[in-house]
């Protein structure tokens, strides 16, 4: 990351700015019409593969069945194939006789003999129907005959009846999969019925994968501090192996010229496709953009794209292969994949486009959008009472959470400077399906709501919660979009918490407490040993001591003014919005004192004084109350597992 401005120093002194800036920004279209313009009409390499290796590849060719699948009129059921004419009489007080032919007919066994009028064969599941049968009879509609060697049936048989005649499947000659059909293991069932081998298959693309960024660490490792974990290279990986490619993450390579383009163009000679991320943008450190004018012509045909997320994404195509670099931010890289590389991959691969599925919905708060740039909102879809409401899951694009937890992208015109509330918007899916959650909680989240609600989802229930704050629950509440709102709201009339913030059609339902205090590093003189109070004073006496303090309109946040009164210590205008920044800010030494709730303390190793207990409880709508996920929640509430997952958790229920 290298969006550094000089420091002022450099500035003073004259010093040119390396940051260039986005000189050329393309519209999405234009970009994408540039990119595929340089890489098609292309021919693409076909390979005959055996059936066992075929899945997931996308078929090169149309096949034709070679033969009739079954083969021959097979026998559906195990019995007696039978002249069905020799039973048109046949009832509960007429049986017909029928002798039985000398062979038997298993699966696998060419019949012999024919069954010629007032005769039948014996017959198993499977067995090929003789000549002179048109029925075949259940051996349990059947009883020895009198007769020795002979059969009484009491029922007539229709003609045709348990008979499966040949080509009823697949009939020869019949167009069995189209060219571009990608193979699962139902087209590999239907190639194994015709007896084929192997298949021509479009050779998949064979993608090199490289994240950039002297920040990355895999995962599985250690981080050092200030280090991430590589997400793009996981990522990019899988969407490049969803979308027919052959994925093979070369890695993470630091922001170094020589080294990176030694690994850029080896990377290119042995693969069909590179696809790198981050550095994208054209500071000083981003370099991949600078090599890749040098992999080979045209070069760079895009970079710079009026599309949010995924400004800086950055199309090339060097020598016939496509050279992408994607935005290092994880959303942006995923979205940007997904939208501009996943269409020109699948070409490669010979898939068809994917096809796209999209809903309707309402959405029900203002979002905002920046003027000039196509903008794609990640959303969060959850029943309300007028229909699908779709919630923006938007934490911005360096947060994984935004694609991830999204069930579709709903789009804001690059005119457009933002989306109104109760706005109708089409809401393109990730997948054909939208399943909509049993259950949705929209409010304050708490790492204990995942401990109760945890069995729910375990008996296949699909449980949403959404983080949007106490407040903001209340009001998904009462307009009904969520089954429950979780709040945490202090009552200073009162001197009690939640109740008297309900609306009507709002009923409270008890949840748990959370003890909520000082947190401070483990044997800080300055906190140790003391009362909250006794704390705060130590605090505010040492013109060294730096806090960090809450969001207006947190809970937590009332708490802290009610503690320092009029004092406005150092540290005071830093406000995070959750309990675990407050802890990682207290553990990394960049504050010295905060107020968390205990468990978060104790999961930072962090020392902790107690102050006072919030009560976590849940607005119902009750008219949702008899809703079945609804009725499972408050089940699982009260049930004596969740009160011990919730007190191993550190909570205590109400
Ligand atoms: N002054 C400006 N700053 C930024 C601009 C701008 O126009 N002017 N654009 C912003 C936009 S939009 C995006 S998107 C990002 C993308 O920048 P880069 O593509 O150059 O990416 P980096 O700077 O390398 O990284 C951004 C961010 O993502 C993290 N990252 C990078 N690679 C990975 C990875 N493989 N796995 C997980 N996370 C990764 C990296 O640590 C940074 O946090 O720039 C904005 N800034
Ligand atoms: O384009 Mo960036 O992807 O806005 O976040």
């Amino acid at each position: 990351m290298t969006h550094s401005p000089l420091p002022p120093a450099a500035a003073a002194r004259g010093e040119s700015h390396e940051q260039e800036q986005f000189l050329a920004i393309l519209s999405r279209e234009e970009a994408l019409a540039r990119f595929e313009a340089a890489l098609f009409p292309r021919r693409g390499t076909t390979q005959l593969r055996p059936l066992a290796s075929a899945l997931g590849a996308a078929l090169a060719e149309d096949i034709v069945a070679p033969i009739d699948v079954p083969p021959f009129d097979r026998a559906n059921v195990d019995g007696f194939a039978v002249r069905s004419a020799d039973l048109a009489s046949a009832g509960e007080s007429l049986p017909a006789t029928l002798s039985l032919n000398d062979e038997t007919i298993a699966c696998g066994t060419q019949p012999l003999l024919p069954v010629r009028p007032g005769t039948a064969t014996p017959i198993a599941t499977g067995g090929p129907v003789p000549r002179g049968a048109d029925a075949i009879v259940m051996v349990e509609h059947t009883q020895p005959s009198d007769e020795a060697d002979g059969i009484e049936i009491r029922r007539a048989a229709n003609p045709g009846q348990f008979v499966s005649y040949a080509g009823s499947d697949i009939a020869r000659g019949e167009m069995l999969l189209r060219a571009g059909t990608l193979i699962g293991s139902r087209e590999i069932g239907m190639l194994a019925a015709c007896g084929i081998a192997a298949v021509p298959v479009a050779r998949r693309p064979r993608v090199a994968i490289l994240s950039t960024g002297d920040e990355l660490v895999p995962p599985g490792e250690t981080l050092r501090p200030a280090a991430i974990y590589d997400v793009n290279g996981a990522i990019v990986a899988a969407a490049v192996a969803e979308n027919g490619g052959e994925p093979d993450f070369l890695g993470a390579f630091p922001d170094e010229e020589v080294a990176l383009e030694t690994a850029m163009r080896d990377a290119l000679a042995s693969h069909d496709m590179l696809i790198l991320s981050g550095g994208t943008s054209k500071g000083a450190g981003d370099v991949s953009h600078r090599i890749v004018p040098r992999l080979g012509s045209p070069g760079i045909l895009a970079h710079g794209v009026a599309l949010k997320p995924g400004k800086p994404l950055c199309l090339a195509v060097c020598d016939g292969k496509p050279v992408v670099i994607l935005p290092g931010f994880p959303t942006s890289a995923m979205f940007t994949f997904h939208d501009m590389i996943a269409p020109v991959l699948r070409r490669m691969a010979g898939l068809p486009p994917r096809a796209e599925h999209s809903v309707e919905a309402t959405v029900p708060v203002r979002i905002g959008s920046e003027l000039g740039r196509t903008e794609f909102v990640m959303a969060s879809l959850v029943e309300g009472a007028d229909g699908l409401v779709a919630y923006p899951t938007g934490k911005g694009s360096g947060a994984i959470t935004s694609f991830a937890q999204a069930d579709g992208f709903l789009r804001i015109e690059a005119l457009a400077d933002h989306l109104p509330a109760g706005s109708r918007a089409k809401v393109t899916l990730f997948t054909p399906e939208l399943r909509v959650p049993d259950l949705v909680l929209i409010g304050s989240h708490c790492v204990g709501l995942d401990r109760v609600v945890a069995p729910l989802a375990a008996k296949g229930l699909l449980v949403r919660t959404l983080a949007v704050g106490s407040l903001g629950g209340l009001a998904a509440a009462r307009r009904g979009e969520c089954d429950l709102a979780p709040i945490h709201l202090f009552d200073e009339k009162t001197g009690t918490y939640n109740e008297p913030f309900l609306a009507p059609g709002l009923e409270l339902v008890r949840g748990w407490r959370r003890m909520q205090g000082i947190v401070h590093r483990p044997g800080d003189r300055r906190f140790e040993d003391r009362s909250a109070e006794e704390a705060v004073a130590a605090a505010l006496a040492d013109p060294d001591c730096l806090m960090v303090n809450r969001n207006q309109g947190a809970g937590t946040r009332i708490l802290i003014d009610r503690l320092l009164g009029a004092a406005r210590p150092d540290g005071y205008f830093n406000q995070p919005k959750s309990h675990n920044a407050v802890a990682a800010a207290v553990a990394q030494r960049r504050a010295d004192w905060g107020i968390a709730i205990a468990p978060v303390a104790e999961a930072a190793g962090l020392a902790f004084i107690p102050l006072i207990e919030e009560h976590y409880d849940f607005a119902l709508v009750t008219a949702r109350r008899e809703r079945p996920g609804v009725i499972a929640f408050l089940e699982a509430l009260a049930s004596p597992e969740s009160a011990a997952a919730l007190r191993e958790a550190g909570f205590a229920k109400a």
